[in-house]
C-alpha cells in the first residue's frame, strides 16, 4: 500500500526527513494551495500536515475521504476544525514542545525591543534620523513581568524575566502558590496580575474563555503606561480595546506578533507608533521548524505503519509504560465488543464494561475506546475508530460506563462488556490466557471457552437428545465444516448456548434452515 503525504505549507526540508525515508509515502509539497484548491485535492490523501496558514476547515474535512491523520507541525490548533476531524474519525498530532524556546526567546526580544524602542529608532535611523532623545526606554530591572497563561511557553518567559532581575507574578488556572515558590515567582489572580504589572504577556491557547481575555475592563484594571505583549494567539486580546488603550496613553507600547485576522495588513494597530510587531514568528527559527517538522513526520509514519502517535490532540496520550501493560488486551477488548454487536439487533441504551483482576489496577481508558469501537463495527464498519469511537457512541445515544472490580472469578484478568437495550442485558466476557491468547469465557451466563476470532455460529436451543447431531448433520449438507464446538446449559432439559467455529462464512440460507429446526430459539452468524 502507498499512502499519499500532502504538505501544505513550507515545512523544515530536513525535518521531514523521516518521511521521505518511507519507501510507502508519496510526499506532495503544495505550500499555494488555494482553500478551493485544497478541497477539490485533499481526497486522495491519507496525510495532511500543516503549520498555521493552512485553515482545516470542517468542509476540506468533510471531503478528505481518505484521510486519516492531521499533522500540525507546531503547537496551536485553532487552525484545524478539532470536532469535525474527531467526528470523521481523523486524529490530529502536533508538535507541542518543539517550538517552546524559539516562541519564549521570541518574547523576551519582543519585550527589550518595546521597552528600547529598537524597531522604531532603526526605522528612523534607516530613514536617515538621529533621534536620540526621541528614542528614550525603560529598563526592565525592577518591574514586574504578568504572565497570564504558565503553560511551556509562559514558564520560559517566566525564567527568562527572572535573569533579567525583573519581578515576575503568573496567573494561570493550575498555577499554586506552592509552584510559585519553587520558581521563584509570585502567584496572582488574573486581576492581581492585571493590576500590578508594567509589562503582560499572555500564554495561553486561543479558547472560548480566553477570546478577549484582554478587553476594554482588562486594561482598565491596569497601571498607566502598562506594555503588552502577545506571542499566543490574535484575539486573547480584543484588539480595538487594545487599540483605544494606546490612544488613550493607558498602555504605553504594545508588541505583538499575532493578530486577531492574519496575514495582518492592514491592521490599524500597525498605524500605531507605539505597535511593535512581527509576523507571526515566534517559531520561526531553524531549530524550531527543524523539530517541529521531525515531531510531526515521526507521528505520521509512525500513525500510518502502527497506528501510534507521541503527541495526538483528539486522543487521550497513553504513557509507553501503560501502553505496553494494556496493549496485549486490545484485540481482546475490540472482539468482545464485535461479538456483542451480533448479540442483539436493538438500539443500545448503555454499556458496562468491568475491568477486573490486574485489570482493575491500569489505565483502561484505551480498551474502553477499543471495546466501543469493536461494538459498533459491525454497523459503522471503518468509520469508526479510537479517535471517534466514544464520540460516535455519544452521538448514538448509547451511555458508556468504566468499572473496576476485585471479583476475576477464578481468573487472573476478566474484561466483561454488558449491554443494556429495551429487552434487557446481555454480556460477555473475556480472558487472556498465559501463553493461549485471547477466550471468550462467558456468554450471557453460560461458560464457553472460544478464541475470538474467525466464523461463529451462536444457537440458543432447548437442551435435548439429538439435538447436537441434527445441527451437525445439517451444516455438513450445506458444505459448512465444523473445526470446534462449545456447548453450555442452564439446566438438563432447560436453555442452551452453542458456539461453533466454522471454517467459512455461514451464508442466510443455511442459517434459515437451521432456524428451522424445533430444538432452536434463535441462530446467529458472528464474523470476528
Ligand atoms: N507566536 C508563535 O509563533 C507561537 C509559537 C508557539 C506557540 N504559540 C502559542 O502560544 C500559546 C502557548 O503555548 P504553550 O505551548 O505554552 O501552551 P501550553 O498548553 O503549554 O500552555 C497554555 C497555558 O495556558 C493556560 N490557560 C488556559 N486558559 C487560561 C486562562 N483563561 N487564563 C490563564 N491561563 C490559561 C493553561 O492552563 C496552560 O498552562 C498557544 O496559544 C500557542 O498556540 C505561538
Ligand atoms: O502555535 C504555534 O506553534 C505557532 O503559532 C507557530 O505557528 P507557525 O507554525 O505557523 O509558525
Amino acid at each position: 500500500m502507498t499512502y499519499h503525504i500532502l504538505i501544505a505549507d513550507p515545512l523544515s526540508d530536513d525535518g521531514i526527513q523521516p518521511l521521505q525515508e518511507q519507501e510507502d509515502m508519496l510526499i506532495d509539497m503544495k505550500t499555494d494551495l488555494t482553500s478551493n484548491e485544497l478541497l477539490e485535492q485533499i481526497g486522495k490523501y491519507d496525510a495532511l500536515l500543516v503549520r498555521s496558514q493552512t485553515q482545516v476547515t470542517r468542509e476540506i474535512i468533510e471531503a478528505a475521504k481518505k484521510l486519516k491523520i492531521i499533522a500540525r507541525a507546531g503547537v496551536g490548533v485553532d487552525n484545524i476544525d478539532l470536532n469535525a476531524a474527531t467526528e470523521n474519525g481523523i486524529i490530529v498530532v502536533n508538535a507541542p514542545n518543539a517550538n517552546t524556546n524559539s516562541a519564549a526567546e521570541h518574547t523576551i526580544a519582543m519585550m527589550m525591543s518595546l521597552s528600547r524602542k529598537i524597531p522604531q529608532a532603526y526605522l528612523s535611523l534607516k530613514g536617515k534620523k538621529w533621534e536620540r532623545s526621541k528614542y528614550v526606554g525603560v529598563e526592565l530591572k525592577g518591574k514586574t513581568l504578568g504572565i497570564i497563561g504558565l503553560g511551556r511557553i509562559g514558564t520560559e518567559v517566566a525564567y527568562r524575566a527572572k535573569g533579567q532581575r525583573m519581578n515576575v507574578i503568573a496567573y494561570d488556572p493550575f498555577f499554586t502558590k506552592e509552584k510559585a515558590e519553587k520558581m521563584g515567582i509570585s502567584y496572582g489572580t488574573l486581576e492581581e496580575v492585571l493590576q500590578t504589572a508594567d509589562f503582560i504577556t499572555v500564554h495561553t491557547p486561543l479558547l472560548k474563555n480566553t477570546k478577549h481575555l484582554l478587553n476594554k475592563e482588562a486594561f482598565a484594571m491596569m497601571k498607566d503606561g502598562v506594555h503588552i505583549i502577545n506571542c499566543a494567539r490574535g484575539g486573547i486580546i480584543d484588539e480595538k480595546a487594545l487599540y483605544d488603550a494606546i490612544v488613550s496613553n493607558k498602555v504605553a507600547g504594545a508588541a505583538l506578533d499575532v493578530f486577531e485576522e492574519e496575514p495582518a495588513i492592514d491592521n490599524r494597530l500597525l498605524e500605531l507608533p507605539e505597535v511593535i510587531a512581527t509576523p507571526h514568528l515566534g517559531a520561526s527559527t531553524v531549530e524550531a521548524q527543524e523539530n517541529v517538522a521531525i515531531d510531526v513526520s515521526h507521528d505520521v509514519v509512525s500513525f500510518l505503519h502502527e497506528g501510534v502517535v507521541q503527541n495526538p490532540v483528539n486522543l487521550p496520550s497513553v504513557p509507553k509504560e501503560i501502553m505496553s501493560k494494556i496493549e496485549p488486551y486490545f484485540y481482546l477488548a475490540e472482539k468482545l465488543g464485535k461479538f456483542l454487536s451480533y448479540l442483539t439487533d436493538e438500539v443500545i441504551d448503555e454499556v458496562n464494561i468491568y475491568y477486573s483482576g490486574e485489570l482493575a489496577n491500569m489505565e483502561v481508558a484505551p480498551l474502553t475506546r477499543n471495546t466501543v469501537k469493536g461494538l459498533l463495527k459491525r454497523y459503522l464498519g471503518i468509520h469508526v475508530n479510537d479517535v471517534n469511537a466514544l464520540y460516535l457512541a455519544e452521538r448514538k445515544g448509547i451511555a458508556v460506563h468504566e468499572n473496576k472490580t476485585s471479583l476475576t472469578k477464578g481468573f487472573t484478568n476478566l474484561l466483561t462488556i454488558e449491554i443494556t437495550s429495551k429487552s434487557g442485558k446481555r454480556s460477555v466476557a473475556g480472558t487472556l490466557l498465559n501463553g493461549l491468547g485471547a477466550r471468550i469465557v462467558k456468554v450471557d451466563h453460560y461458560r464457553v471457552d472460544v478464541t475470538p476470532e474467525g466464523h461463529i455460529v451462536f444457537i440458543y436451543h432447548h437442551d435435548q437428545p439429538g439435538v447436537i447431531g441434527k445441527m451437525g448433520n445439517l451444516l455438513g449438507e450445506h458444505d459448512i465444516n465444523i473445526a470446534t464446538m462449545q456447548v453450555d446449559r442452564a439446566d438438563a432439559g432447560g436453555d442452551a448456548i452453542m458456539l461453533l467455529k466454522v471454517d467459512k462464512p455461514v451464508k442466510k440460507k443455511t442459517l434459515d434452515a437451521l432456524q428451522q429446526l424445533n430444538e432452536i430459539k434463535s441462530v446467529k452468524a458472528i464474523n470476528l
